[in-house]
């Protein structure tokens, strides 16, 4: 198998819930998953295994839930290359 890299942006929904209260604990998720992960302002980019990082965004999305959402919108971006790209290889010339 081989790493990906992938932006997630989590999108939580509810009437008592906005984006700004849940994200620190989803970021908290991500952090614990030991994925490697760099949070920005709009979205949070992990690389690993694609199994990996699927599961992480089940698991996001059903935080989100337990977190007090009623609904979640999660945009994925997802980058794959049979030989692997990680986020140290995007960031190389730049
Ligand atoms: C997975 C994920 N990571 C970062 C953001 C962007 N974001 C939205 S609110 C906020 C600050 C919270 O204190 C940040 C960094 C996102 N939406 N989803």
């Amino acid at each position: 198998m081989s790493t990906v890299t992938a932006g997630i942006q989590v999108l939580p929904n509810g009437q008592d819930v906005d984006t700004y209260g849940v994200i620190p604990s989803i970021v908290g998720s991500v952090k614990e998953s030991g994925l490697k992960y760099q949070v920005g302002p709009m979205e949070t980019v992990v690389e690993g295994e694609l199994d990996e990082v699927l599961l992480l965004i089940k698991n996001l999305q059903q935080d989100s839930i337990q977190l007090g959402a009623s609904e979640v919108i999660t945009n994925i971006k997802l980058h794959y290359k049979p030989n692997g790209v990680t986020i140290n290889d995007k960031l190389t010339n730049v």
